[in-house]
C-alpha cells in the first residue's frame, strides 16, 4: 500500500507561553525523555542575546536559533527559510518542536504551515502546546499575547501547581476553560508530563482556529502596502514627510504585470525578502530597485529624500512597511509626482507594546557573590514588578562551575550548573521587562565585579 502523502510528512509542535512559564522546562524534558524521537529544535528569543540556548541541556539534538526579534513579525521569512534548510536533511530527525518567544503569538506560527506550499508539502502542524505559570499567569491574562496563547492550544499545562492553592487552581482552571473549551488540560510541576499527551497529537484543529480567528489564513504580513508604477529609465526622489517611525523597509522590485494580481503573485517571495538584514540607507541616499530589503532612515527632522535609480524602462514594484500616508510618501520623477497604477494594502497585523523591551549584558570579569546576590535582592525589591524575567549565566568569582539563575517577577533562582573547564569564562544576563533602565542595570552589574 501506498503511504499517502500526509503519513510521510514531518510532524511538528509548537510550545508556546507567557515569559517564564516554563517552556525551557519542557523543552529539556522532551529532549531527554526516551521516547524514540530525533527532535530537532527551533528557538526564538525575545531579547538581544541568546541565553535560552545555553541554559537547554546539552543534547544530540540540533538547536536552530532565531534571534531575530519578534517572531510575530519576521517569522514566516525566517520560519520558512530554517524549516527549508532542516528539510534538506530531514534523514537527521523525524520531529521538529519550535520554542516561541513568551511574548509572541503563536497564530503567526501556526500560520505558516497552511500558507506556504513547500512547508505544507512536507510538513504538519501536531499540536501546539501551551504552558501555563499559575502563579503569574493572571498578572498578563488581558494582554492580547496571553490571550492568543490560551486561545490556540491544543494542549495547555497549568505549570507550577506546587506554588498555587488548589482553589486559585481551579478557578484558574475554569477561567482558561471558558477561553478554551476544546483544549486537553493537565496540571503540572516543573512541566512532568507524559510525551503521549504532548507529542503525536494527530493534528492541530484548523476549524477551531478560525472560529477564534476567522482571519487565521489571511496572514499578517511584514509590509502594509504594495504599489506597482510604470517608470522609465533615470533617477526618482522618494519623498517622504515625518511620520510614526525611525525608519521604513522597503523593496523595490521589476515586475512581470501591471496588475494586483501580479503584486499578489510576488508576495510571499517578499515575506522571504522582509526578513533578510536590510541595507542601511540614509536620506540622499541611493536604493536600488533589485528586490533587496532597504531601511529608510527617518528619525532626521523635516522632508526627507531617498534616491531611486531605475536601469530600465519597466514596470516596478514598491513594498513598504507602513502605509504611504503615514508619511505622506510619493515618488517623484524629474518633472512631477509620479502615482501607481496599482496599490494594495496589507492586515497591518498586530501592535507591539513598545515598552516592553529587553536589556542584554554580556561581560568580562568575576562577579563577586555577596555583591551580586545584593544587588539582584534589591532589584527585585525596587523593580520586581516591571521585570518579567530575567536570566543568566555568570563567572562567580572563585568557582569551578558556571552559575546560572532565573526570576520570574519576584521568584528567583540560582544555582551551580556545568564547570567551566577550558572555556572562556563570561557573564551573560538578559531582563525582560516594562521600562527598563539600560544604563542602570549595566552600571548594577559593573559595580558587582571583583
Ligand atoms: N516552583 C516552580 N518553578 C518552576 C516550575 N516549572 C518551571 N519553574 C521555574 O520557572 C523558571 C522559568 O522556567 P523556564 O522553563 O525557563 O521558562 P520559559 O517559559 O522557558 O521562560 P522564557 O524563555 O523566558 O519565556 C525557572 O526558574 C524554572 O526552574 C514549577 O512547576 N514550579
Amino acid at each position: 500500500m501506498q503511504a499517502s502523502p500526509s503519513e510521510d510528512r514531518v510532524p511538528v509542535t509548537v510550545l508556546t507561553g507567557y515569559l517564564g512559564a516554563g517552556k525551557t522546562t519542557l523543552l529539556n524534558r522532551i529532549l531527554t525523555e526516551q521516547h524514540g524521537k530525533r527532535i530537532a529544535v527551533i528557538e526564538n528569543e525575545f531579547g538581544e542575546i541568546g541565553v535560552d540556548n545555553e541554559l537547554v541541556i546539552n543534547s544530540e539534538e540540533e538547536i536552530f536559533e532565531m534571534n531575530n526579534g519578534c517572531i510575530c513579525c519576521t517569522v514566516r521569512g525566517d520560519l520558512i527559510r530554517i524549516l527549508g534548510g532542516l528539510m534538506r536533511c530531514r534523514d537527521k530527525f523525524d520531529y521538529i518542536l519550535i520554542e516561541t518567544t513568551g511574548l509572541a503569538d503563536p497564530a503567526p506560527v501556526a500560520q505558516t504551515f497552511f500558507m506556504d506550499d513547500e512547508v505544507q508539502e512536507q510538513l504538519r502542524l501536531d499540536g501546539v502546546v501551551t504552558i501555563v505559570d499559575a502563579k503569574h499567569v493572571l498578572l498578563h491574562f488581558d494582554d492580547d499575547q496571553c490571550q492568543e496563547q490560551l486561545a490556540f492550544g491544543d494542549v495547555v499545562l497549568l505549570n507550577k501547581t506546587d506554588l498555587v492553592s488548589p482553589e486559585d487552581l481551579h478557578d484558574l482552571e475554569q477561567r482558561i476553560r471558558g477561553m478554551n473549551a476544546m483544549a486537553q488540560i493537565y496540571h503540572t510541576q516543573h512541566a512532568a508530563v507524559d510525551m503521549d499527551k504532548i507529542l503525536d497529537l494527530g493534528g492541530f484543529n484548523l476549524s477551531r482556529a478560525l472560529e477564534i480567528d476567522p482571519q487565521f489564513l489571511e496572514p499578517e504580513y511584514p509590509f502594509e502596502w504594495a504599489g506597482l508604477y510604470r517608470l522609465n529609465r533615470g533617477t526618482y526622489d522618494l519623498v517622504l514627510q515625518e511620520g510614526s517611525d525611525a525608519s521604513m523597509d522597503v523593496v523595490c522590485t521589476p515586475m512581470q504585470g501591471d496588475t494586483i494580481a501580479a503584486i499578489e503573485a510576488m508576495q510571499e517571495e517578499m515575506v522571504l525578502r522582509f526578513s533578510d538584514d536590510p541595507e542601511f540607507c540614509e536620506p540622499g541616499g541611493l536604493f536600488k530597485p533589485d528586490a533587496a530589503l532597504a531601511q529608510l532612515h527617518l528619525d532626521a527632522p523635516g522632508e526627507k529624500r531617498f534616491r531611486l535609480r531605475v536601469p530600465r524602462q519597466g514596470i516596478y514594484a514598491l513594498f513598504t512597511q507602513h502605509l504611504p500616508e503615514e508619511f505622506d510618501f510619493t515618488l517623484q520623477g524629474s518633472q512631477s509626482e509620479i502615482e501607481p497604477i496599482a496599490s494594495r494594502e496589507y492586515n497591518a497585523g498586530h501592535e507591539h507594546d513598545d515598552t516592553i523591551t529587553s536589556v542584554g549584558i554580556t561581560s568580562p570579569g568575576a562577579v563577586d557573590p555577596d555583591l551580586f546576590g545584593d544587588w539582584l535582592r534589591n532589584l527585585l525589591i525596587e523593580k520586581g514588578v516591571d521585570i518579567f524575567r530575567m536570566k543568566g549565566i555568570i563567572n562567580l568569582d572563585q568557582e569551578d562551575n558556571r552559575y546560572v539563575f532565573q526570576g520570574v517577577h519576584m521568584l528567583f533562582d540560582g544555582r551551580p550548573d556545568r564547570p567551566w573547564g577550558d572555556t572562556e569564562r563570561y557573564n551573560q544576563l538578559i531582563f525582560i521587562g516594562r521600562d527598563l533602565d539600560r544604563a542602570a542595570l549595566n552600571g548594577g552589574f559593573q559595580s558587582c565585579l571583583v
